[in-house]
């Protein structure tokens, strides 16, 4: 299989989605490799570490699309890289479509098949392709946090933990899967006093097992989340129904009871957002105020820790990238139920509920399309 990487082309996104080990992999499996010129600069991979691992570098990303059986990348394919998808190409790449009714129309438009890679699953109900990137984007929100709870960068001017004598800034994370934890683990790490809510009682009691006194955590009912919203410092959202629009559990009116300067760090801001005045931010212009509430709402956070980012992205897609070209996606796909998961777009065709759900678009069983 012709197996083809473009350079992410999406504002201030230096990941790439194959690494050269990745390429290397690939073409002992007996496969073409193409990679545009550059695309791995951002992540301190050069076209010559390509050349070495035995693939080929192309000059234009029209070139890799045109000639690619499967397209290998990181984020969703933008307006310009949906035009030059086609019918019987294979998409693998995070897509979010259930906030995205455009790219989700462009993909249907183009006649590609799409795998997900937010909506592949693992034998213990995890997202081992989200995952990566989840503990990225955990570990790296009460750092931008706390750069916006600087005084310069409109934050109410508190340090993370305190200093002898001034209590710590208090932290509350909303959803404890991947990202919650990660960030409450880093968070309580700076000396924060913090909470984190689920909906989850087994992840609950998973996070007082292992993490014990670091942090506290609580049942995510209206009440309790009211009561917490009122004393933080910082709210970090990180829910998760997997596919789906995220819910939003902080409306606006919710603004008045918090402090002034507060920063929210909307994480799930890729499935939407779970603040009703979330809306997607870049690394370029990452902060935004409402009502006195600072918003960071970076839609592609592990892009900032490009290097980190990619090689724990590849070490993650890797043997799905190699099941893909080496039984091409209906055998992968019938051979491993987990990976059928991931079929968001087929001919035309949805064939993720929860996308279909969120956008009003009827949606095909995904075992049908491999019949
Ligand atoms: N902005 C970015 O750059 C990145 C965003 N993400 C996003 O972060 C979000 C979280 O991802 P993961 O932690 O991997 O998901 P996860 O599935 O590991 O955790 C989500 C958690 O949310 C909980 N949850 C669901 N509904 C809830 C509610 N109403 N109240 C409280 N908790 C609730 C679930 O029980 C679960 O424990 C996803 O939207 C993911 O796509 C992930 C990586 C990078
Ligand atoms: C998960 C995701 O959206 C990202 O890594 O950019
Ligand atoms: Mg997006």
């Amino acid at each position: 299989m012709k197996i083809g990487c473009p350079k992410e082309i999406k504002p201030q996104e230096f990941r790439v989605g194959l690494t050269p080990n990745a390429a290397q992999e690939a073409v002992g499996h007996g496969h073409q490799v193409i990679v545009e010129t550059g695309a791995g600069l951002g992540a301190g991979f050069t076209d010559e570490d390509y050349q070495a691992a035995g693939a080929t570098i192309i000059g234009t990303a029209q070139e890799i699309f045109a000639a690619a059986d499967m397209i290998v990348k990181v984020k969703e394919p933008q307006p310009a890289e949906r035009k030059m998808l086609r019918e019987g190409q294979l998409l693998f790449t995070y897509l979010h479509l259930a906030p995205d009714p455009e790219q989700t129309h462009d993909l249907l438009a183009s006649g590609c098949t799409a795998i997900a890679y937010e909506t592949v699953t693992d034998d213990r109900g995890g997202l081992p392709l989200l995952a990566p990137m989840s503990e990225v984007a955990g570990r790296l929100a009460p750092q931008v946090g706390a750069w916006t709870l600087q005084k310069a960068n409109g934050g109410r001017g508190v340090l993370m933990g305190g200093v002898p004598g001034v209590g710590p800034a208090r932290v509350l994370v909303i959803g404890g899967g991947v990202v919650g934890t990660h960030a409450a683990r880093v968070a309580a790490g700076m000396g924060a006093e913090v909470t984190v809510l689920d909906r989850s009682l087994n992840r609950l009691r998973y996070l007082d097992d292992v993490f014990g006194s670091s942090f506290r955590t609580g049942y995510s009912s209206a009440g309790l989340l009211a009561e917490h919203l009122a004393q933080a410092d910082m709210v970090i959202g990180a829910v998760l129904v997997p596919g789906a629009a995220a819910p939003k559990l902080v409306k606006r009116a919710d603004f008045a009871s918090m402090k002034p300067g507060a920063a929210l760090v909307d994480v799930a801001i890729d499935q939407g957002g779970c603040f009703e005045t979330s809306r997607a931010t870049t690394h370029a212009d990452p902060v935004y105020e409402v009502d006195g509430i600072m918003h960071y709402c970076v839609a592609n956070m592990p892009g900032a820790v490009a290097r980190t980012s990619t090689i724990a992205l590849g070490n993650a897609t890797m043997p799905f990238m190699l099941a893909l070209a080496d039984k091409g996606w209906k055998k992968a796909c019938a051979d491993d139920p987990h990976l059928l998961n991931g079929l968001n777009v087929h001919a035309g065709q949805l064939t993720y509920d929860a996308v279909g759900k969120a956008l009003g678009i009827d949606v095909v069983a995904p075992a049908s399309v491999i019949a």
